[in-house]
């Protein structure tokens, strides 16, 4: 299970409160401005035309806001949003009765689109090309396909692994936006919205301090803004001071990039145990004992974008700064 404070995966804890904070119109929604610029034209013009949006996919590392940014389409447009995800839709059946029910111009939302079945994602192939649903009705040679109407609706995928995505179905997706990490600042204005939602009075440099170390992901920043509001609440007169928020800070360990005690150990035992690399994942994960499709969805993006681990053929390789970060001499093979 992965309940690590820094993890990017939504927990129990966090639905409630992400409810509440999550962004309903393209302006409340920060950073990622490519992807908003694009997708604001995209929708103008579909509502112009009074067609359903062309189908969108979402990719990037979790908790980035894909599914915020689902809804919020949903929203502008001014139609329902149907949410799903890849493993719930376990036969071709399931997604017959979704895509059936489905009314003119709505939004098909789903998540995790990577691990939907192949036999499901043949039924959406001419769903999303021409609106329409194949029947096989029949068995053996007296077996014949119908051909049923759907309204026209816009598929929304979302994805942390698109290259997992077979070519037909990521052809079909006519607006295609990667999610990207959020800088500091953009993270710190985040986190002064959610205290202004929760009421919460945070100080400028208080909300920095929750940003720099929030891994580049909201998600990330919420989850450290309540366990900082507790500190706040109990330590303090209720008002996020940066004291205060450096005290919380280090007490759930996390430190300032917004690295935790399992990053530590990871990237210790890559520079101990294997001199910096070249070291398999497998055998990273091993060493620690944490699974390796966790760590190369969850928690390696973060560590390749600030420059503290490099994938190579044979393996990752530890970086110089994040030797300097850790305090540990560095290996020849990061030099
Ligand atoms: N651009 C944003 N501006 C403000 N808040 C945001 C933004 N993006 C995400 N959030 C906040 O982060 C939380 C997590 O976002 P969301 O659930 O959309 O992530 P996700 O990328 O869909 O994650 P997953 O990959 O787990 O589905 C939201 O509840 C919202 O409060």
């Amino acid at each position: 299970m992965d309940d690590r404070i820094i993890s990017a995966h939504l927990m129990m804890e966090d639905q409630t409160v992400e409810l509440s904070l999550r962004p309903r119109y393209l302006a409340e929604y920060i950073g990622q401005s490519q992807a908003k610029e694009n997708l604001k034209v995209y929708i103008e013009a579909a509502k112009m035309r009074k067609e359903a949006l062309d189908h969108v996919l979402l990719y990037g590392p979790p908790g980035l806001g894909k599914t915020t940014l689902s809804n919020i389409i949903a929203n502008e447009l001014g139609v329902n949003i149907r949410t799903t995800s890849g493993p719930a839709i376990e036969r071709p059946g399931d997604l017959a009765a979704i895509l059936t029910n489905l009314q003119e111009g709505d939004v098909l939302f789903i998540d995790e689109i990577h691990r939907l079945h192949r036999t499901v994602e043949e039924v959406l192939y001419p769903a999303m090309e021409d609106f329409a649903l194949d029947i096989i009705i029949g068995k053996g040679p007296s077996a014949r396909s119908v051909r049923l109407d759907l309204p026209s609706f816009t598929l929304i995928g979302a994805t942390t692994r698109v290259g997992l995505l077979s070519a037909p179905l990521r052809d079909r997706f006519g607006v295609v936006s990667r999610l990207e990490f959020y800088t500091v600042d953009e993270l710190a204005y985040i986190v002064s919205r959610a205290s202004d939602i929760l009421q919460v009075q945070i100080v400028g440099e208080a909300a920095l301090e929750i940003g720099k170390r929030s891994r580049g992901t909201p998600r990330i920043a919420n989850r450290l803004l309540k366990r900082v509001r507790d500190f706040a609440q109990v330590k303090g007169d209720g008002i996020i001071t940066v004291d205060i928020a450096r005290v919380a800070l280090k007490h759930i360990q996390v430190d300032d990039l917004g690295l935790d005690e399992i990053d530590h150990k990871m990237l210790r035992a890559i520079v101990i145990s294997f001199q910096g690399g070249p070291v398999g994942l497998d055998t990273i994960a091993a060493t620690i004992g944490e699974e390796s499709q966790t760590i190369e969805d969850v928690y390696e993006p973060y560590l390749l974008q600030i420059g503290f681990l490099q994938r190579t053929p044979r393996g990752r390789v530890i970086t110089p700064q994040a030797c300097d970060h850790l305090g540990l001499p560095r290996p020849k093979s990061a030099d």
